[in-house]
């Protein structure tokens, strides 16, 4: 079986593939609509793309990209801790050599937004596909005084030398990452099973009062406990919305059918994104 990955080799979601699947073939992707898309293209059978920083929150183009261009399921997600470090090209390691820019994807430059603003005030910051694009940029540029923001294998990777470790301003750093498909059936991996989930997408009725309330109500006069509820642009005008809701249980016959069917009866439009189990991949 072929995976689709947030690559390149040794970015964070390299490091959770490597973990939850070591045995399969795996296929580095530029960019997450590239990871998308190579499973609806069948180049790749799963994509693992990030979804959520426990710091910086939800990467919006993997839920927009779920929401609005792709028909694919969530099979399971994949819970790592993130530890993020500053690296040079080993011929600017001495303390006296100046960083003129770092490089790195824009969830770990705002982990690390206190660090870099108390030590490395001033200097310019760039966006990058992912934080291992950035240390293999600045491994190929050593005439470039650049930095990478990225994790330790990727400094082993591509020769860089970290110069400051473990920079993310909170101790507690972890990511979600989640594995999608074509078909439904929810993905077993042989790690720490946390706990049953399903995700739902829930656009409202245009202008009626009280529809958010009424679609909490299906969830909570059930018992049916959330674990997240998000709005994103429906992109379709200022003001337009749908929601994002994680139900902390898996499917069942009646309590979560019976949810959905309340929620279409009351004009929301309901998309199952997935019914699957989240899985905790330790140091
Ligand atoms: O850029 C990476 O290495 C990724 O896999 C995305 C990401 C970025 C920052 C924290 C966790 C995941």
């Amino acid at each position: 079986m072929k995976i689709a990955y947030l690559g390149p080799r040794a970015s964070f979601t390299d490091l959770a593939v490597r973990t939850a699947f070591p045995e399969e073939d795996k296929v580095p992707c530029v960019t997450i609509p590239d990871c998308i898309e190579a499973v609806i293209e069948e180049e790749a059978d799963y994509a693992v793309v990030p979804l959520e920083n426990a710091l910086e929150g939800s990467v919006h183009i993997t839920v927009d990209y779920l929401f609005h261009e792709a028909n694919l399921s969530i099979v399971a997600e994949l819970t790592s801790p993130i530890q993020q470090h500053l690296m040079v090209h080993p011929g600017h390691s001495e303390p006296e050599s100046k960083v003129g820019k770092i490089l790195s994807h824009s969830h770990a430059l705002a982990q690390c937004h206190k660090f870099l603003h108390h030590q490395y005030r001033g200097t310019p910051l760039e966006q990058t596909t992912s934080t291992a694009a950035a240390a293999k940029y600045v491994s190929e540029h050593p005439e470039e005084n650049l930095a990478a923001i990225g994790n330790e294998l990727a400094a082993r990777e591509y020769g860089l030398t970290i110069i400051h470790e473990n920079i993310h301003d909170f101790a507690y750093n972890h990511t979600k990452f989640i594995v999608l498909h074509k078909q439904s059936d929810a993905l077993t991996i042989s790690r720490r099973k946390s706990a049953e989930k399903t995700t739902l997408m829930v656009t409202l009725p245009k202008d009626r009062s009280g529809a958010l309330h009424q679609v909490l109500s299906t969830f909570a006069w059930r018992q049916l406990n959330l674990s997240k509820i998000e709005s994103r642009p429906l992109k379709t005008g200022l003001g337009d919305y749908f929601f994002l809701i994680d139900v902390a249980h898996g499917m069942d016959e009646v309590l979560l059918p019976g949810a959905i069917s309340e929620m279409e009866a009351l004009g929301c439009e309901v998309k199952m994104i997935g019914t699957y189990a989240s899985y905790l991949l330790e140091e």
